[in-house]
């Protein structure tokens, strides 16, 4: 969604990357997510880099100790080790890379729990955590950092503003510190620190951010200042401040709507008519108007909302929900398009709760029910019984409309019994 140098457009992750790549950072990285996010990753940064994926999802705190422990655990870090966190929502220049690099001399020559990045605040937003040096000046020390007095997250506005006069930094959310200390706290709670233990009580763990859990609490932190531009892109007016264009999608924002932007992922077209400062947001899993200054509180509202996603992107390709209806009697109908690139395939699976139908849409294939292999193409029709072994490859791109019929109909409902065509083939 954001063009780079050479004005071609990549995503916050795509851009996080080739910057930890360009910085020489990238191989020593490990990427922490949820379940629902990996094969989107793949999709946009490959598949050789290592993901620490979160049983479910909670907030930072809890995703950082998880990933404290895998290394702990899987990657022979050592106590001494100094990790550095790297949010992926943060949009930076390129130096902001060469500040993280001497994170790690800082910390062990100030002897700091915690190492923190500060951007220079340009007003007193209520979103970010403010960092307020003891001196507002770098000391003479070798590397550029400055002792922290305190710090605030998401204060009020006139408290953000009395923080900027006394010369406080914005977070970038960048958090550095020993493997040492982050384990030492997850013992102090009686939390185990081997990964497969964490695992299984991670529904323990605060669900709150790393911000209020940990740096609130923190006795010795430092702060390197970062002078370039920082935004943090997770909230949709900051987003919006990025995009060379009002209207991405199908749609039409008047001309006497002034700073609007929309977003549409939808193929039907949205209009916005002399409505100033928002932002429509519309996608397969809902639709947000918003006022620019009031989107930050998507978070907060939507909290208790959990729906089943409505567009997945993953290794084969995506999927979207077209419709779905649920009877009196409690059976489910939920009706997707799936698009399978051309020699990709869907794993041999079975469902416990659904029967499917699929109609193939475009393009040709091979399909294999319970053993048996044919090839497919548009206009045929296939019954997948519960608990029949199934599994398709794309040899042009694929699509298909799949109906599925059954009581709980989610995605979680699919035993795979392998991954790859060749397994696949040889097993059959
Ligand atoms: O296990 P894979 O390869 O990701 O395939 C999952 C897809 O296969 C199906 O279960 C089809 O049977 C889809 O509903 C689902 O999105």
């Amino acid at each position: 969604m954001i063009k780079n140098e050479d004005t071609k457009l990549e995503s916050m992750i795509q851009r996080v990357w080739r910057q930890l790549h360009s910085a020489q950072l990238a191989n020593n990285t490990h990427i922490v997510t949820n379940k629902a996010q990996v094969d989107m990753i793949q999709n946009q940064i490959g598949t050789g880099i290592p993901l620490i994926v979160e049983p479910e999802r909670r907030d930072t705190f809890p995703a950082i100790a998880l990933a404290a422990s895998y290394l702990y655990t899987f990657a022979e870090a050592s106590l001494d080790e100094i990790v550095c966190v790297l949010p992926v929502d943060a949009y930076v220049e390129n130096c902001f890379f060469e500040r993280m690099k001497k994170i790690e001399e800082t910390i062990l020559e100030s002897g700091a729990t915690l190492a923190l990045i500060g951007a220079y605040p340009s007003y007193p937003s209520e979103k970010y955590g403010y960092i307020v040096p003891r001196h507002p000046t770098l000391n003479e020390h070798r590397m550029p950092y400055m002792t922290v007095q305190k710090f605030i997250e998401k204060p009020h506005k006139e408290e953000a503003q009395k923080l900027i006069e006394q010369k406080a930094l914005w977070n970038c959310g960048v958090f550095a510190f020993t493997l040492d200390y982050l384990l030492g706290l997850l013992s102090d709670s009686g939390l185990p620190l081997q990964y497969e233990e964490l695992v299984k009580r991670y529904a323990e763990l605060p669900a709150t951010s790393f911000d209020y859990e940990v740096v609130e609490k923190a006795g010795h932190i430092v702060v390197i200042p970062y002078e370039g531009e920082w935004r943090d892109l997770g909230t949709w007016n900051t987003l919006t401040e990025k995009m060379d264009t009002h209207v991405i999608g199908k749609g039409v924002v008047s001309i006497d709507s002034s700073n609007t932007h929309l977003i549409n992922e939808l193929e039907i077209p949205v209009a916005i008519l002399g409505l100033s400062n928002i932002v429509v947001v519309s996608s397969p899993d809902g639709i947000l108007v918003s006022d620019k200054s009031a989107s930050p509180r998507i978070k907060e509202i939507m909290q208790n909302m959990r729906q089943r996603p409505m567009y997945e992107e993953r290794r084969w390709g995506w999927y979207r929900v077209l419709d779905y209806q649920k009877s009196e009697d409690g059976k489910e109908v939920l009706t997707k398009r799936l698009n399978i690139l051309a020699g990709k395939n869907l794993s041999y699976q079975m469902h416990l709760k659904r029967t499917e139908v699929w109609t193939i849409i475009s393009g040709e294939g091979e399909f294999i029910l319970n053993g048996k292999w044919s090839r497919i193409k548009q206009g045929d029709v296939l019954q997948i019984p519960i608990g029949a072994r199934h599994a398709a490859k794309a040899t042009s791109d694929l699509e298909l409309i799949e109906v599925q019929i059954g009581n709980e109909l989610i995605e979680e409902d699919i035993v795979r019994f392998c991954m790859t065509w060749e397994e696949i083939e040889k097993g059959v």
